[in-house]
């Protein structure tokens, strides 16, 4: 069991970066607690089980909330079963949710302890890079409906994150890239070492290699540092949406089939186009989103929807103000802005270029 990072989010609680130490998790429960919910999907039953025992040795009477694998959780009918569940089992205010898995897991299981009694403690043990980075940190819990991603939910801050690197082996390549995604924005709108690092040893971006810990430790860190000035996102914390007003689109449209890490890599492409036919961004950053994004293997072309059909969905995005849709784009490398009310004409000829390899 070692600590490797410890990185505080406001003055609230810590992400704890290790290996082998997924117990921690029962630490992080209330001394009061005399039930958990344990959110999982079953697709880890080992790492379930270790936390469970901990809960367990603590004299913490565990109540599995199974739940569907991947965004199938992140249902108003899944959150809907795990109340009910909470009901039956009469959980009170000392009692808690821990969520243990990718960043469907964590952003359901986030969601229901702030909506349980108003709100009951919880704690993310995440499992895949996206959740270890972004999605179990900085209190953004939430469901989707059938109109967008992330649509229902709350701010709600965990008591702590344990993030276990070990639990990454397991982790197909496939999820392991599409949580890179989320680094490499990480890279692009704050912390350009991180851009560095993965060009230099791209295998740490496709499996656990040896600047992973780095680029989960620096991406950490980058979002605490935003989560702490501006929780409720203000203002600064728009630019952690890098690449995700394009990006959720897609993924509502797919009926969230694809890999949130992959829409957001798409989404990505096509602000950094915004940005560079707006004059902002010169043809080398534009070249570097695809080239660092195809380094590691994910999607740069998409070529899946007209933009007519995403644009409904881009205006439900919450950055959007009335009628007029708001990009995060950078003006520089880690100099992120704002791009507010595109032409329409801009917009569609970014997205075109999102069908071709240019
Ligand atoms: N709340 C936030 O701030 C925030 C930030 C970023 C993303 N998100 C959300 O996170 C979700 C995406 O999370 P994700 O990419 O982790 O996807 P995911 O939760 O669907 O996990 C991906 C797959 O990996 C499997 N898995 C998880 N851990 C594993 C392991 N260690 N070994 C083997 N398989 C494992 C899961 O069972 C799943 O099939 C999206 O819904 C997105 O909207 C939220
Ligand atoms: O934490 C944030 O703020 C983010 O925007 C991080 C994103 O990576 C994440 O996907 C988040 O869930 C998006 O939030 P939303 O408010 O656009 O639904
Ligand atoms: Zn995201």
């Amino acid at each position: 069991m070692a600590e490797l990072a410890r990185v505080r989010v406001g003055t609230a609680y810590d992400v704890v970066i290790g290996r082998g130490i997924l117990e921690a998790a029962a630490d992080l429960v209330p001394a009061t607690a005399t039930r958990a919910l344990l959110v999982h999907s079953g697709a880890l039953p080992e790492v379930v089980a270790r936390v469970r025992e901990a809960l367990d040795a603590r004299g913490v009477r565990v109540v599995e909330g199974l739940v569907p694998d991947a965004e199938a959780a992140k249902t108003l009918a899944v959150a809907g079963d795990l109340w009910s569940l909470l009901g039956r089992e009469s959980f009170t205010r000392t009692d808690a949710v821990v969520g243990v898995g990718g960043g469907t897991v964590t952003d359901l299981a986030g969601f229901v302890a702030a909506s349980w009694l108003r709100g009951v403690p919880f704690v993310n043990v995440p499992t895949t890079v996206l959740a270890m980075v972004d999605a179990a940190v900085g209190g953004k819990t939430g469901i989707n409906t059938a109109e967008g991603k992330n649509l229902v939910g709350a701010f709600y801050e965990p008591l702590g994150v344990v993030c276990d690197v070990d639990v990454l082996a397991t982790l197909p390549e496939r999820d392991f890239v599409a949580g890179m995604a989320e680094v490499i924005k990480a890279g692009f709108i704050a912390d350009p070492r991180i851009l560095e690092l993965v060009e230099e040893d791209p295998a740490s971006a496709r499996g656990v290699g040896r600047h992973t810990v780095e680029l989960i430790g620096r991406a950490v860190a980058m979002k605490a540092r935003v989560v702490s000035q501006d929780l409720r996102e203000a203002g600064l914390r728009e630019i952690l949406n890098y690449g995700h007003t394009l990006g959720h689109a897609i993924e509502q449209h797919a009926g969230y089939t694809m890999r949130h890490g992959d829409a957001v890599a798409i989404g990505m492409v096509f602000a950094a186009e915004l940005a560079h036919r707006s004059g902002l961004i010169d043809s080398a950053l534009l070249a570097r989103h695809r080239d660092i994004l195809s380094l590691v293997g994910l999607p740069t072309t998409y070529a899946g929807a007209p933009l007519d059909a995403l644009l409904v969905a881009m205006g439900r995005d919450k950055k959007t103000r009335g009628s007029t849709l708001r990009f995060v784009v950078l003006e520089d490398l880690a100099q992120p802005t704002r791009l507010v009310g595109p032409a329409p004409e801009l917009l569609q000829s970014a997205y075109d270029s999102l069908g071709t390899t240019a």
